[in-house]
């Protein structure tokens, strides 16, 4: 089974890595196409796959074939590769706004399209992926398709309507969180901690806080309450955060996004 991808960026090279370390596939199993010559080098090199520039190659070749790069370039791509795309392959789609009756109707024809939503955590294993598939892909291929997602992370299928939410809430967050590490840092070095130490203290505190929303059950707000000691410091913090705006700007970040997602 050959494993195609066209775009090897960022998001292709975190999906990479993590079915290769997890064995789904082997690099002699992958090829990526990629109009950059230095990510097909980088490719190359750090994770032993076959490189082209040849976009129809990876498709002609491939059984399961990624469309890795930007939302801009679907069309131009699809157009590219249409005519080597048979009713046998399964097209897997990584990009915001690109709708199943949109894919559809740029091949022209009827084509099996999972349409998915990863995230960079894909890198490390600890991504969280949502997928949604047309008619022409069975119960088994999306099974299927699920078990190759798995090998980065989580996945969810979810009905399509939900797919711009999901862009907010796990495609896009990463940024809010290496935002967050990098405030935390900052406020932390500025009372004295050096930075590389405040990054592992901020990101393990991110880590292990995720890590009990995940494993406890619990309400994120009752895990709050746990932290805040009544007159201590923590309530100090959670005061200003709510001065400041903390969780409407979120919330309104998370609607700005969900809303360019769904005009792209
Ligand atoms: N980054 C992320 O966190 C996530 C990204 N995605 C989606 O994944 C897709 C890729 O994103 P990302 O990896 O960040 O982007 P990158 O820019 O890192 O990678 C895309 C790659 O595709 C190349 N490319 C552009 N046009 C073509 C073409 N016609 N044929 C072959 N290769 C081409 C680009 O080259 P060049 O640089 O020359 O344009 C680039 O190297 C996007 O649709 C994005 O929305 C989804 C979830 C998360
Ligand atoms: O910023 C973007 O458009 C892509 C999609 C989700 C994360 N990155």
């Amino acid at each position: 089974m050959k494993l195609g991808f066209i775009g090897c960026g960022n998001m292709a090279s975190a999906i990479m890595g993590g079915v290769i370390r997890n064995g789904i596939f082997r690099p002699e199993e992958i090829i990526g196409a990629d109009s950059y010559q230095a990510a097909l080098d980088k490719a190359a090199e750090t994770l032993g796959i076959q490189v082209t520039t040849d976009n129809r190659k990876v498709a002609e070749e491939s059984e399961v074939l990624v469309l890795s790069v930007k939302p801009q370039f679907y069309e131009a791509v699809i157009a590219q590769i249409r005519s080597v795309v048979d009713e046998n392959k399964i097209v897997i789609t990584i990009a915001p706004g690109k709708t199943l009756e949109w894919l559809g109707q740029k091949f022209e024809k009827p084509v099996k399209i999972v349409r998915t939503m990863p995230n960079t955590p894909a890198l490390v294993g600890e991504g969280i992926t949502a997928a949604c598939a047309n008619i022409q892909v069975s119960e088994e291929e999306l099974e299927y398709v699920c078990s190759i997602l798995r090998g980065f992370g989580e996945v969810e299928v979810i009905p399509e309507h939900l797919m711009d939410v999901v862009v907010s809430v796990s495609g896009s967050s990463p940024a809010y969180v290496f935002m967050m590490i990098e405030a935390m840092a900052d406020a932390a070095v500025a009372d004295g901690m050096a930075r590389a130490q405040a990054y592992r203290f901020a990101s393990q505190a991110v880590l292990g806080s995720a890590k009990m929303v995940l494993e406890t059950g619990k309400h994120p707000g009752e895990l709050k309450d746990m932290v805040c000691s009544p007159g201590g410091t923590t309530i100090e913090a959670v005061r200003v955060l709510e001065e400041k705006g903390f969780r409407s700007s979120l919330f309104e970040a998370m609607k700005a996004c969900a809303k360019k997602a769904r005009e792209m």
